[in-house]
């Protein structure tokens, strides 16, 4: 089987629990992530999603373990993986299109500077930002209108891997819904590979081709990759009235609500801990074990 573009594997990362000792957040996790695949990871808080996804950006080094992106080996944030956090990260200084400039320009530093501001402008178009506030500064801006500059700014880049930590996490639930949107919109024009944490299991089904669900830590497990089979465009009103949804939803809730704690802290033997798939329509549940040493957690069944 060829490797998918983005492969993690035998991951582990320790930590000093502050008392002397060691907290194993995660142990030997793997997982692939193919081209172009938007792909949501959902986990309590202190799981270690944020953990990964520094990682995965090469912001931080795994106590053992490697990254791949291409087969090659990721080490150091590049501009190849682009990376959105809840923050924001804009530069204060800079108005929003100086800001989506200063992006391209560090990609194309060739470029002639009528050509970046024309991608930025085109990027900021497809957030919705046109007409004079894009010659604002970040503090002049709303949350929102900031993130989409953030989103702007990092689809501009085209980064071969997007990394968005919780992007919509300070957003109003209007907004968010815009901006999700917006979003789909420009990754399904872009066909950019997109790996993204949130806690909202709505935004995630709306987004995702599949789930990653992690059970809590320590020892945290990406235990399942849950296939999204509702085809796309997909629209946020209209996604409910699928009949995969709510079976699909309720396996994600049952995992959040009660077996992420189950399976937690249980240290699983094995050197490859792979997630099982998950694939849920109407004819049911289909599970598809990777197969290895350790015995896989039985699914219940949801939404009869
Ligand atoms: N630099 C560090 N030093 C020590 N412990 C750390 C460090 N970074 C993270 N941790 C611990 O590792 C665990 C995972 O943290 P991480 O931030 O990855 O979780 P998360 O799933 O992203 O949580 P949240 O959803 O709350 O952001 C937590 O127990 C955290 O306290």
């Amino acid at each position: 089987m060829s490797k998918p573009f983005l492969s993690i594997e035998r991951l582990t990362q320790k930590f000093p629990d502050g008392q002397g000792g060691e907290l194993t957040v995660f142990e030997n996790a793997s997982f692939g992530v193919e081209k172009g695949e938007f792909v949501c990871i959902l986990g309590h808080s202190g799981c270690g999603k944020s953990t990964i996804m520094n990682i995965l950006a090469g912001l931080a080094e795994p106590t053992s373990g490697v990254v791949k992106m291409d087969g090659m080996e990721v080490s150091g944030p590049s501009l190849d993986r682009g990376v959105v956090f809840q923050n924001y990260s804009l530069l204060p200084w800079l108005s929003a299109l100086k800001n989506v400039i200063f992006g391209v320009k560090a990609r194309h530093p060739d470029w002639p500077r009528d050509k970046a501001e024309a991608h930025a402008r085109d990027f900021l178009a497809k957030v919705g930002l046109e007409g004079d506030v894009v010659h604002r500064k970040p503090s002049q801006l709303s949350g929102g209108m900031r993130q989409r500059v953030s989103i702007a700014r990092a689809f501009a880049n085209h980064p071969k891997l997007l990394l968005l930590d919780e992007p919509f996490g300070a957003l109003d639930a209007l907004t968010r819904g815009t901006i999700q949107d917006e979003l789909l919109k420009i990754w399904g024009g872009t066909e950019q590979t997109v790996f993204m944490i949130t806690h909202d299991i709505d935004e995630a089904i709306l987004l995702a081709d599949r789930i990653l669900l992690m059970t809590n830590g320590p020892f945290a497990r990406v235990a399942e990759s849950v296939e999204i089979t509702i085809p796309r465009p997909r629209n946020r009103t209209e996604i409910v009235e699928h009949p995969n949804y709510y079976a699909i939803r309720n396996h994600l809730v049952h995992f959040l609500g009660s077996r992420s704690k189950e399976l937690a802290g249980q240290k699983v033997d094995g050197d490859d801990l792979r997630p099982d798939t998950v694939r849920i329509d109407q004819a049911g549940i289909v599970t598809d074990s990777p197969g290895d040493a350790r015995s896989s957690p039985r699914l219940h069944a949801v939404n009869d």
